[in-house]
């Protein structure tokens, strides 16, 4: 695979803690989606290595916190720096590792890098307050200081942004960090790890772990005192398992969880407007992203027109591998979500439901799936309440604004949510109501990083990116002079 690369040198398959690659003593194959095949072996990281990171990140917060935040805005902007000098390595080791086309990989790692580059600039603006007392001889001051070692891990739908969005938080408010990436895909992150050490990250403040043994891991990470601060991206599943362990040392933590994202076209919407938008939120990464658009509400009145224009974008969109020029849709992550794919869309047309494309298993390989559009859908469905992962579209039709509204929020899940209407006054109506941390309108392109990403209801708590999103990794403390 090194052959692959103009710098071979970040193809890394060992844990990075304290500055340092380790070796272990068991490995564990990373696979290609697209072919099944394996990339590489990778050392193990094994609990007593994740003690150690988290002691070389302990060790290392004390120096790291007293650098002035100006200090670090140089190491982190160096750091950005070096990422986008490297993206087509990075996106190739990334669609090799995950399967989206490499034009999706190389937009990952640009946005990835922009929260490196976003928290470095505001770092240097993290403002404390003066407040008024009613004694005149006393004087109160509040101060925002880093957490102290935070510990993190991610999944492997965007293997180099979920670490970016939150490494370069701690880091910039002061903290130092060990990540455990997903056992799918954790090339991408130690290649982070590679560039972080070229540009001069101090050993011990950025730390990463691959295990295929995350649960193992996951228990040190998240009961060990020294740690501070615990950040999850992931499934709501394994979100309240962490949490749950999080409360025996009462760390701080941030959710970033799954998702049901509603898409609403109402009946006074553009709807060519609407079908590109619905395209490019359901079929981005394979439909493989918390903020997919996961269940569609078309006007009865409109509906005809738009499943006709949608099932028609949706049928020339090209699977194929990453790698390959055109492809649109690459592999889902593995066979096994093929197959719950195809049993959720089976069950979907066993129960009423019309298939107008897609639908089958795709000769490209056991991972492959093809664009499916599935209409007549009934918002009780399996294939409307589960959060899909997959690049499958259910209509569902509605035929006024208060019921199509409750339908959308009738979801455990509050991630995002979109829908499309060109009334004023409808628009305010909707997006207040909608129960979802993200809206958008006539628009699906909301991924943003100066915009605070997060969710409601158990898709979690928590903001990553924005101006907010230094704040869960600062403690607010207040000083009390008396003169
Ligand atoms: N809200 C967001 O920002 C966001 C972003 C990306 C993905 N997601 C969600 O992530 C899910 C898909 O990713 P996934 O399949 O990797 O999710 P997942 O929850 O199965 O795994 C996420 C990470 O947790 C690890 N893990 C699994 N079980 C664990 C345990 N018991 N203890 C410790 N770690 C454990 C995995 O190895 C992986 O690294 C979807 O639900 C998606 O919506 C959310
Ligand atoms: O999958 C979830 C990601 O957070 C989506 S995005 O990378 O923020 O667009």
């Amino acid at each position: 695979m090194e052959n692959l690369l103009q710098d071979s040198g970040l193809l890394k398959t060992d844990s990075y803690i304290d500055g340092a690659w380790i070796t272990s003593n068991t490995t564990f194959d990373v696979i290609n989606p697209a072919d099944g095949q394996t990339l590489v072996s990778v050392g193990n990281a094994t609990d007593s290595d994740a003690k150690a990171a988290v002691k070389a990140a302990d060790d290392a917060f004390a120096s790291w916190s007293s650098l002035t935040s100006y200090d670090r805005a140089d190491l982190l902007h160096k750091w950005h720096q070096l990422m986008m000098q490297h993206q087509d390595d990075l996106a190739l080791i990334l669609t090799l590792e995950q399967g989206k086309p490499l034009s999706e990989a190389k937009g990952e790692i640009a946005y990835g890098a922009s929260f490196i580059q976003w928290f470095a600039q505001e770092s240097i603006r993290v403002y404390g307050d003066t407040i008024p007392t009613q004694d005149r001889h006393k004087r109160v001051v509040v101060i925002k200081q880093p957490v102290g070692v935070v510990a993190s891990i991610t999944p492997w739908n965007f293997p180099n942004a979920m670490i970016a969005r939150k490494a370069a938080a701690a880091l910039a408010a002061g903290c130092t960090f060990v990540g455990l990436a997903s056992g799918l895909t954790p090339l991408s992150a130690l290649a982070m790890a590679e560039l972080a050490d070229r540009a001069g990250i101090p050993k011990g403040v950025f730390n990463i772990l691959a295990s295929d043994d995350a649960p193992s891991i996951g228990k040190v990470l998240t009961r060990d005192a020294l740690v501070k601060k615990f950040t999850f991206t992931g499934s709501t599943r394994v979100g309240k398992i962490l949490t749950e362990q999080c409360a025996s040392t009462v760390k701080k933590v941030s959710m970033e969880l799954g998702g049901n994202a509603p898409f609403i076209v109402f009946e006074d919407a553009d709807i060519e407007q609407a079908v590109q938008g619905a395209l490019a939120s359901k079929y981005r990464n394979a439909g493989q992203t918390c903020i997919c658009t996961n269940r569609i509400f078309v006007h009865q009145d409109i509906a005809d027109t738009f499943t006709e224009k949608y099932v028609s974008a949706v049928t020339e969109l090209k699977l194929g591998k990453g790698i390959d020029a055109g492809t649109n849709v690459g592999p889902m992550i593995s066979a096994a979500a093929v197959s719950k794919t195809h049993d959720l869309v089976q069950q979907a047309v066993a129960q009423g439901a019309k298939l107008a494309c897609g639908g089958n298993l795709s000769p490209l390989g056991e991972s492959f799936y093809p664009p499916t559009v599935l209409t007549e859908v009934d918002n009780t469905m399996a294939v409307a309440q589960q959060e899909l992962f997959a690049p499958v579209s259910p209509i569902i039709q509605f035929n006024n604004e208060a019921q199509v509204v409750a339908m959308a929020n009738d979801t455990p899940y509050g991630l995002a949510a979109y829908f499309y209407s060109r009334d004023i006054s409808r628009i305010w109506r909707v997006a207040e109501k909608l129960q979802f941390g993200m809206v958008g309108i006539n628009d699906t392109a909301i991924s943003n990083t100066a915009a605070p990403f997060g969710g409601m209801k158990q898709s979690g708590y928590g903001r990553e990116g924005s101006k907010y999103g230094l704040d869960d990794y600062l403690d607010i403390k207040y000083l009390s002079f008396a003169l």
